[in-house]
């Protein structure tokens, strides 16, 4: 029971202000009702004193928004002990409350992780969301996922929520004949056309989603795949193909997002036009409000306009539901809105894949930190997403490089960390998993004992959430902590 000892930290203190987003993973698979995955710890003297020792011995930490809310959601104290789902039993059991998780950890589920016992690793790996790229599979794939989620939380006692990522209408590029990936070489000539292929299709050709792509692009441009992995330059127009030489080599990936880019600007009029929600994703967000997942991610977010627009669908169409609604910035105009988008929606996503084609690489991770921070001053969850571990696609063991980034994104406070192809259809789902939560779970212990993380201002108690009634008590136990240890910083 030493473990236990270590019980509710500082970091762990009451100080959340945020409801939504993994309290709703819980409440909505309410591990604590099923009674054959009712999972309960009987509190000894030493664990209840620290529960109760908590409220006057603890320091409020800044953020601990989405750890308290997600100890709190995943406890419930019986009459006999405190209740949690799996994941947060095995964490208590391995690190006692004191170092139990509060980084979430989203996994994309692809083929790689899409059966019944791949999701169950996961799941006991510490997933705490299934994100289902609407870009990629059939409707009937991803119901028979969520199927599985849900089979998973009420058998096994899980409560891994679902977010659906829908695919916009930016331009990409469509599927590779069955292929899972195509290697280009340097110099080697692609055609990217609107035409459609019969089978078997033509050797390096592409599909290209948008009507209007070959009158866009101009000879010179260039073209970027996949937020940068491969680079073309466009070498010659015929009629619908655009034929381009390869300048940089790679991986190109089925349905993969294009951006083009002429005398070193993003060009942006071509799709300007766009809508951010597409008539298929409209469809897609009516699977996913009849399905009930958790989270609907919006790629390409240019305002706040389609977040209310959005939740105010969401609200006529499933009266009652909790569905929440993630921005993905992901855009130079997603960057212009940031304030408006994250307080219109219920979180963020930074989602550096295809940022990193619409501004300079180098600028990524600034804009990483200025939105993580808004988004904690704003109270608003924030995700961190792509290429956090990407070398263990193919490798069992992540680059330092890898590591340090994940660090950081946990330094900065981010209340999530997200895999995508590491999970989707890498090598080693798992142990990519594995290393996101070793690095959160020891970053949160060093920035705990040497209360060295991210300064952060609190918001004003009562200004922003009159509504949010524990949100302002946290907000005000925080204060009093503040003024009763004196020089301990609410923000250390
Ligand atoms: N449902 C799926 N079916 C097949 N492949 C998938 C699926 N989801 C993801 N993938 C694969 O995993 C890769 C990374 O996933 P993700 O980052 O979500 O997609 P993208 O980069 O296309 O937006 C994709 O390029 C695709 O190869
Ligand atoms: C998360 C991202 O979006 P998607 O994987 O859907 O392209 C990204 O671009 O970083
Ligand atoms: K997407
Ligand atoms: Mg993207």
């Amino acid at each position: 029971m030493s473990q236990s000892l270590q019980f509710i930290t500082p970091s762990r203190a009451p100080y959340f202000t945020l409801p939504k987003f993994p309290r709703r993973s819980c409440t909505r698979f309410p591990v604590i009702n099923l009674p054959n995955t009712k999972r309960s710890i009987t509190i000894t003297p030493s664990l209840s004193s620290f529960l109760h020792a908590t409220s006057s011995r603890s320091l409020p930490s800044g953020n601990s928004q989405t750890g308290a809310a997600g100890v709190v959601s995943a406890l419930s104290v019986g009459a006999t002990g405190i209740e949690v789902d799996a994941v947060t039993e095995a964490e208590l059991k391995e690190n006692g409350f004191r170092s139990t998780r509060r980084t979430k950890l989203i996994c994309t589920i692809g083929p790689a992780t899409c059966g019944f016992e791949q999701l169950e690793a996961l799941a006991v790996g510490g997933m705490n969301v299934a994100r289902i790229n609407m870009c990629h599979g059939s409707r009937e794939w991803h119901q028979t996922v969520i199927e599985r989620v849900r089979r998973l939380n009420d058998e096994k006692g899980f409560a891994v929520a679902i977010m659906m990522d829908t695919e916009g209408s930016e331009i990409h590029m469509g599927d590779l004949g069955g292929a899972a990936s195509a290697k280009t070489e340097d110099g080697e000539i692609w055609t990217f056309s609107v035409r459609a292929f019969g089978t078997p299709r033509p050797e390096r050709t592409i599909n290209v989603n948008y009507d209007g792509f070959a009158e866009d692009v101009k000879v010179g441009d260039e073209l970027l795949v996949d937020g940068g992995m491969v680079r073309f330059e466009v070498t010659e127009k015929i009629g619908p193909d655009v034929k381009c030489r390869c300048t940089d080599p790679g991986l190109l990936l089925p349905q993969a997002n294009l951006t083009l880019w002429r005398n070193g600007s993003l060009v942006s009029e071509r799709n300007a036009m766009l809508p951010t929600i597409s008539s298929k994703d409209w469809l897609d967000i009516d699977f996913g409000i009849a399905e009930g997942v958790d989270f609907i991610a919006i790629s390409f977010v240019k305002s706040a306009e389609v977040i209310n627009h959005l939740k105010s669908y969401i609200a006529a169409r499933a009266c009652g539901s909790e569905i929440a609604v993630i921005a993905k910035m992901e855009s130079v105009d997603s960057l212009k809105n940031l304030e408006e988008i994250i307080q219109a929606s219920d979180g963020a996503m930074v989602a550096r894949g295809d940022l990193g084609a619409q501004i300079p690489l180098e600028q990524v991770p600034s804009a990483q930190q200025k939105i993580v921070q808004l988004c904690r001053q704003l109270n608003k969850p924030v995700i961190v997403a792509s290429q956090l571990l990407e070398s263990m696609i193919e490798y069992p063991t992540p680059t330092r490089a890898e590591v340090a980034d994940v660090s950081e994104a946990v330094r900065q406070r981010a209340d999530a960390l997200m895999l995508s192809g590491e999970s989707a259809m890498g090598q080693y789902p798992e142990k990519a998993l594995a290393v996101l939560r070793s690095v959160s779970v020891r970053i949160e212990k060093w920035w705990r004992e040497e209360k060295c993380h991210e300064a952060m201002e609190l918001p004003d108690v009562g200004t922003l959430f009159a509504d949010s009634i524990s949100e302002e008590i946290c907000n005000s136990a925080a204060k009093i902590g503040k003024s009763a240890f004196g020089s301990v910083s609410l923000s250390h």
